[in-house]
């Protein structure tokens, strides 16, 4: 039987094995995209619980998540907020969306989340032209890496002062050290971070969890 609990739902410790765990909705999410070729596309546990957590210490009651994949962070999401919270979560694959949508409605939340089947660009200039600048509390970017200045602009046309703008995979497995000639990922993420590193208008931390999340929040 499901319940919802504030308690981890997984931990894995270096070989793997896990040590703590609680069956709950998101775990059911968890292993299921487990068996996708790209898994490794989800967020680790331990950070999802983490950005939730983060989402229930700021009152979130609004977020975006800009590349959701199959679904697992924008549950985590959706259920850390009251009945009154939404996830306007962006994804262009429908085979993703997909497999996400039975786990939501299992879960009790699919009316919190606001899938947004097609480019994150698009759906983010959306909101601001319905007139939703400065109304989010939270935004987690999680999508293709060339867009991600993009996506931290228009975020940050989006979050209210006090809200956060999360950022995934900062590190890049550690090549935005000396990012190499060719590699156009591992660069752009690297001038953003220095960007982020001087932007008067946040502030900034980079947190060594999972890939590198970076924490920004609107001044
Ligand atoms: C790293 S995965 C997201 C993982 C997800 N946040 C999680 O923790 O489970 C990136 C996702 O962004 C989607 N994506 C890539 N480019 C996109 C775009 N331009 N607009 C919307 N979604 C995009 C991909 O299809 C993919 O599912």
């Amino acid at each position: 039987k499901c319940h919802r609990t504030a308690q981890p739902h997984a931990v894995y410790c270096q070989d793997n094995k896990m040590i703590y765990c609680s069956l709950n909705y998101l775990m059911f999410a968890f292993q299921r995209t487990l068996q996708d070729q790209w898994s490794r596309m989800m967020v680790s546990t331990d950070q999802a619980q983490f950005m939730a957590n983060l989402i229930r210490l700021i009152n979130a009651t609004k977020a975006i998540e800009v590349g959701m994949y199959t679904g697992y962070n924008a549950l985590s999401m959706a259920l850390a907020m009251p009945e009154n919270g939404r996830v306007v979560a962006c994804e262009i694959e429908d085979s993703y969306i997909n497999i996400s949508k039975p786990f939501f409605k299992e879960a009790g939340v699919e009316n919190k989340i606001d899938i947004q089947h097609q480019t994150a660009m698009k759906t983010l200039n959306e909101l601001i032209a319905a007139g939703e600048a400065g109304t989010y509390d939270f935004v987690f970017i999680d999508a293709d890496k060339g867009n991600y200045d993009n996506y931290y602009e228009k975020s940050l046309e989006l979050i209210r002062k006090g809200g956060v703008i999360a950022i995934d995979n900062v590190l890049w497995s550690g090549k935005v050290v000396n990012p190499a000639p060719d590699d156009q990922t591992s660069q752009s993420l690297d001038a953003l971070n220095k960007k982020l590193h001087k932007d008067q208008r946040i502030d900034l931390s980079m947190l060594t969890v999972g890939d590198g999340l970076t924490l920004a929040i609107k001044r």
